[in-house]
């Protein structure tokens, strides 16, 4: 059995830099450089758990999530090594099926790993991700899925134990229907089906763009896979999977919040490498607000600078307007001229930065599952704290357009899923710098230049 210590932490993190100070109304200009997608790289991490050789994952952004992954595939007996943006990860002896409460806790993703677990070893136990700041979160989907692939599941303690009925036997393969397009259940079962006995099929599977990504992954490994990217995906089982070289695909949710940072600071920048594509749903509101989007090469867009105009928003399941640009594009709408609603229907608690930009002059309130806003013509900078990820990003964009100073609390949000924010704000010439704050200070107000 095999264990190295994961050193797969980014190194542009300091833990006494608990708040961001941003001095807004600077234009932004020039290009960025969108890194890889923490939403394929923290799956296809749980992937190589499927593999009995060494993998190699390059473009892997510098993310605590992506640490705190390696730290659970450690915890299993897996080596993982970072070199700049490559990751090796060598899966090929573990010592141990049970993945660590500590991280699990902190990373819903951790949980993914129940799939490829459970069909290479034919043993899993992994605490409950349970909730988080945006929703309930549950794993039913996941659990029902693994159980139609032939698994005994129960949940006990708050743990998930799932196996086999024998030493040797492999999960067989089913035709499993999901009552809901859940990325991760997709995925689980899309891993799991990988070295299952037999066909899967599973129909109104998520179409996500990461999902897709896996499903290469896997193929690169060598597994059979057809119509991830649709409604129906085919998988037929092969005993053993092979090692691979795989670059994570470009993260089209950084792209989108670094769109519209030029949009609300009212700026001319472009980004690479993006797959447009993938940006479908955020490109056509964009462009329904103001902004143009121009592709300037096949994987270069640069947005210009416009007025903004109100419009009503819905997050739906890929190819519908994303979840996870939701927090931001309602930053944006505080400073569009008329009303605008926002509906979210995928979670049911992830208007947490509604409040926190009302703090900074939006005229925005929640009602049910929408967000009203009326437009305001400016924001005024105010101490406000990041209630989750997406939210932290939808304040860091409402500080660039503010008036005076804003300072964001809550970096460890950001930090889990943006590889250095405010570095690449800075280089397009934003006025932003990390700074400590005693937790007496927090929420304490500093609205002076
Ligand atoms: C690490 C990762 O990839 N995270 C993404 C993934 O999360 P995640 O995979 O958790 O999101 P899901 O698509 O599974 O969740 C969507 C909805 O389905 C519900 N649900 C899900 C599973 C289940 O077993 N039962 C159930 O009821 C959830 O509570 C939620 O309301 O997709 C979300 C939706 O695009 C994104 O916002 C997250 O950024
Ligand atoms: C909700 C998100 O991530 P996670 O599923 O890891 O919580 C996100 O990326 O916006």
């Amino acid at each position: 059995m095999n264990v190295s210590s994961s050193s797969a932490a980014p190194t542009h993190l300091n833990a006494s830099e608990s708040a961001l100070k941003i001095w807004g109304g600077t234009p932004l200009s020039g290009h960025v450089r969108v890194s890889g997608a923490k939403n394929s790289a923290l799956v296809i991490m749980a992937g190589t758990l499927l593999c009995p050789e060494p993998c190699r994952l390059s473009n892997v952004p510098s993310l605590v999530d992506v640490a705190r992954m390696g730290q659970m595939l450690s915890a299993l007996g897996v080596r993982v090594e970072r070199n700049g943006d490559v990751l090796d990860i060598d899966a090929s002896h573990l010592h141990s099926a049970t993945a660590p409460y500590e991280v699990v806790s902190k990373l819903r993703a951790s949980f993914f790993a129940i799939g490829p677990l459970l069909a290479r070893y034919g043993s899993a136990q992994i605490p409950m991700p349970g909730g988080c700041a945006i929703g309930t979160r549950p794993v039913d989907l996941h659990v029902r899925g693994l159980q139609q692939l032939g698994a005994h599941v129960r949940i006990e303690h708050g743990i998930v134990y799932a196996s086999l009925a024998g030493r040797n036997c492999r999960l067989k393969g089913a035709r499993i229907y999901l009552d809901y397009p859940s990325v991760g259940a997709t995925e689980t079962l899309l891993m799991a089906a990988t070295l299952a006995e037999g066909e899967t099929i599973i129909e109104n599977a998520a179409q996500e763009p990461e999902v897709i990504d896996l499903a290469n992954f896997c193929r690169s490994m060598g597994a059979r896979i057809r119509g991830a990217g649709t409604k129906e995906i085919a998988i037929v089982g092969t005993p053993r999977l092979h090692g691979t070289e795989y670059a994570i695909v470009p993260d089209r949710i950084e792209a989108g919040t670094l769109l519209i940072a030029g949009a609300i600071a009212r700026s001319e920048i472009s980004l690479s490498p993006v797959v447009p594509e993938h940006l479908s749903p955020v490109i056509a509101k964009l462009q329904e607000v103001g902004p143009q989007v121009v592709r300037d090469a096949e994987d270069c867009l640069r947005v210009l600078p416009a007025e903004l105009h109100a419009t009503d928003i819905e997050t739906l399941p890929y190819p519908g307007f994303p979840t996870d640009m939701q927090a931001q594009f309602t930053a944006l709408l505080a400073l569009a001229e008329g009303d605008s609603v926002v509906t979210e229907t995928v979670f049911e608690n992830r208007m947490g930065h509604v409040a926190e930009l009302a703090r900074m002059g939006a005229d925005m309130r929640v009602r049910g599952r929408h967000a009203l806003i009326r437009g305001v013509p400016t924001l005024t900078g105010a101490p406000v704290m990041a209630t989750d990820l997406r939210a932290s990003a939808a304040l860091v964009l409402a500080g660039l357009a503010a008036k005076d100073v804003t300072i964001v609390q809550g970096l460890h949000h950001l930090d889990r899923g943006y590889e250095h924010l405010d570095g690449k704000l800075r280089k397009l010439g934003a006025r932003m710098e990390r700074m400590a704050m005693a937790a007496d200070e927090v929420v304490a107000a500093v609205p002076a230049s």
